[in-house]
């Protein structure tokens, strides 16, 4: 249970022209109308404590944490008896003016419902101007020592991301609350694919800086990935091409300012794609770390992934979608319209090495949330167990034992590494998928009718289990590798050959004569949504390797009775 700290100011302040008690304590700012009766705050999310307004007969209550004030702002004369909260203007009455020489106004975080977050503010005034000063600094210093907080960002925008409005986005509701806050920005307007990652390589010099934000969607956010990551292990000697590495984690956390097609990391990992809401996390300083996935092909490396690989449906959903890049966010859709009818599939090997001893599995029904206690408890065994074998998958002779194979046909090929819900699918691809917990989610779909499939795709947007389908099974993995058909060892492919020899000459001739209309022997990999070049790939998780600016999804309150603080 929280409990209130020793308080650092009490005062009488106006609040609209009404007396209020207010109170400053290391962790709360309280006011109070005069005259209302104690009131109880019987909600509390399970992990923070939020602002809490509760209204009776009598007056209103409000708790703003600390750590949610944006910043403090000291009113002239007439700023302090003529604003209003909302920043709208008043008639001021003369006596008001006389009576409150000194106004301060705090800006903090409101929510406001489906997980947004917003700006508001409230102004204080009282006639003593010492007393305000006092306010003033006592709330600035608490603020500056709040070690959390970014001072200096460096900003990367995509202009051309989802529906063009990055830069907008940026201007207009994003630099403002930077400048309110006090965050020094260095803002880039890339010119080019792959412009942020080039520059945060080589040339950005980034211990200038707190941390980095992209304005886009998530193809920008895997561009600052890879930069970083790549900039983090050339920094530290760390041989990117051998899969075995052990990566550096990058100290430098990311904002991301969706402005994107699918925003899935926003989502993910905060609850909602809005502009504002991102940039109130940045300013508050959350943290909220988060598995990267390694690929590669014959030990050269090829891509990272937060979000989704997937091969066979949403491979093929991206292949086509990039020829439509014109037609905006509504191309995947579209596409994956088209995808379902086209109805591919796709023969290989899938070889894992299942995530053992380590809490949750993807039929949870608990969902990984702010405050995570899976991501904690897993990221804290996965590096004991690294320092004991010094690799994180145990003994040598254990690994090679428990690594599993399956060969089939497949419609996709699916690893979550996250949920990757978003506006699409708020559930996500794998609901129960955590964000920090050194595992990805391997869904392998099987060759089934078209109704069955469309029934699995429907069920991630409904409160139905996508994995309860005979042709559907996931696999909470730490590393798995895929080889199509005709990439297999010379024994699988002499196997296959006397199995099955005829469609196997068909299908290799049908892929050198696209006219024909027979279903393609390869897809391609779609890697947090861009395409990989290769189909064989070796996927190794590598746990809590980057840090973002968010706090994972907020818990809606729940009921519980608090010490109240503003019985004070
Ligand atoms: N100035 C630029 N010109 C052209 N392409 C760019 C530029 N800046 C970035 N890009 C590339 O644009 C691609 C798409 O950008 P972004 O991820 O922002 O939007 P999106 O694809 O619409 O959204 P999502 O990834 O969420 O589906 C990225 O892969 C990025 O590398
Ligand atoms: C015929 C009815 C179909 C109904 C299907 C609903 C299922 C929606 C599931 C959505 C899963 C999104 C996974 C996110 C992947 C991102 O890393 C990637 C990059 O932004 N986006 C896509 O590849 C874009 C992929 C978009 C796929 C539709
Ligand atoms: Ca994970």
């Amino acid at each position: 249970m929280e409990r209130p700290s020793r308080l650092l100011l009490l005062s009488e302040l106006r609040v609209r022209n009404a007396a209020h008690s207010v109170s400053l304590s290391r962790s709360l700012l309280t006011w109070k109308r005069r005259g209302s009766s104690p009131l109880y705050h019987p909600f509390r999310p399970r992990f923070c404590l939020p602002r809490l307004r509760r209204r009776s007969d009598s007056g209103s209550c409000h708790i703003v944490p600390v750590s949610e004030i944006i910043s403090v702002r000291e009113e002239d004369e007439e700023n302090g008896s003529g604003r209003r909260d909302d920043g709208s203007w008043k008639k001021i009455k003369e006596r008001d003016v006389k009576d409150c020489r000194q106004a301060f106004t705090v800006l903090y975080v409101e929510r406001s419902g489906q997980h947004r977050w917003r700006c508001a503010e409230v102004t204080f005034t009282c006639s003593d101007t010492t007393l305000c000063q006092r306010w003033i600094s006592n709330i600035r210093e608490q603020l500056a020592a709040i070690a959390s907080r970014p001072r200096r960002l460096l900003v990367y925008i995509n202009p051309f991301g989802g529906k063009r409005q990055g830069k907008r986005v940026y201007e207009q509701k994003v630099a403002p609350l930077f400048l309110q806050a006090g965050i020094f920005t260095d803002v880039i307007v890339t010119e080019y694919a792959n412009h942020a990652r080039d520059h945060l390589r080589t040339e950005a010099e980034l211990k200038q800086f707190d941390g980095v934000v992209c304005v886009g969607g998530d193809g920008m956010f895997s561009e600052i990935v890879h930069g970083l990551i790549w900039r983090t292990q050339i920094d530290g000697g760390v041989d990117v091409n051998c899969p075995d590495e052990a990566l550096l984690p990058c100290s430098l956390r990311i904002g991301i300012i969706p402005a994107g097609s699918t925003d899935c990391i926003c989502f993910a990992t905060v609850g909602t794609n809005d502009p504002v809401t991102s940039a109130l996390h940045i300013i508050v300083g959350d943290s909220q770390p988060m598995d990267v996935c390694s690929v590669h092909h014959n030990n050269t490396f090829l891509r990272y992934s937060v979000s989704l690989l997937g091969y066979g449906f949403y491979g093929d959903v991206l292949t086509d979608s990039e020829r439509k890049r014109w037609m905006g966010p509504a191309r995947y859709d579209f596409s994956g319209v088209k995808m379902f009818l086209t109805h591919h599939y796709y023969e290989g090997t899938v070889s894992y090495l299942p995530a053992r001893g380590i809490l949750g599995t993807p039929r949870d029904t608990a969902r990984c949330r702010s405050g995570c206690v899976v991501c904690q408890r897993n990221g804290q065994l996965l590096s004991e167990r690294a320092e004991r074998y010094e690799t994180d998958e145990g003994p040598d002779g254990e690994t090679e034992r428990e690594w599993r194979t399956i060969r089939g046909k497949f419609l996709a090929i699916n690893a979550a590494s996250m949920s990757c819900a978003c506006p699409r699918s708020p559930k996500g691809l794998s609901p129960a998928a955590h964000l920090a917990d050194g595992t990805t989610d391997l869904i392998l779909v099987r060759k089934c009718s078209r109704f069955d499939f469309l029934r699995h795709l429907l069920r991630h947007t409904s409160k139905d289990d996508q994995f309860d389908m005979t042709f559907v099974e996931v696999h909470r993995v730490r590393r798995f590798r895929f080889a199509p058909r005709h990439c297999q060892s010379d024994s699988d492919l002499e196997l296959d050959l006397q199995e099955n020899g005829k469609r196997q000459i068909f299908s290799q001739i049908c892929r050198d004569h696209p006219a024909c209309g027979c279903a393609p022997s390869y897809s391609s990999w779609n890697c947090d949504g861009e395409i990989l070049t290769h189909t064989a790939i070796d996927v190794r998780v590598h746990c809590q390797l980057v840090k973002l600016f968010a706090r994972g999804i907020e818990e809606p309150a729940v009921f519980e009775d608090l010490t109240n603080p503003c019985a004070i």
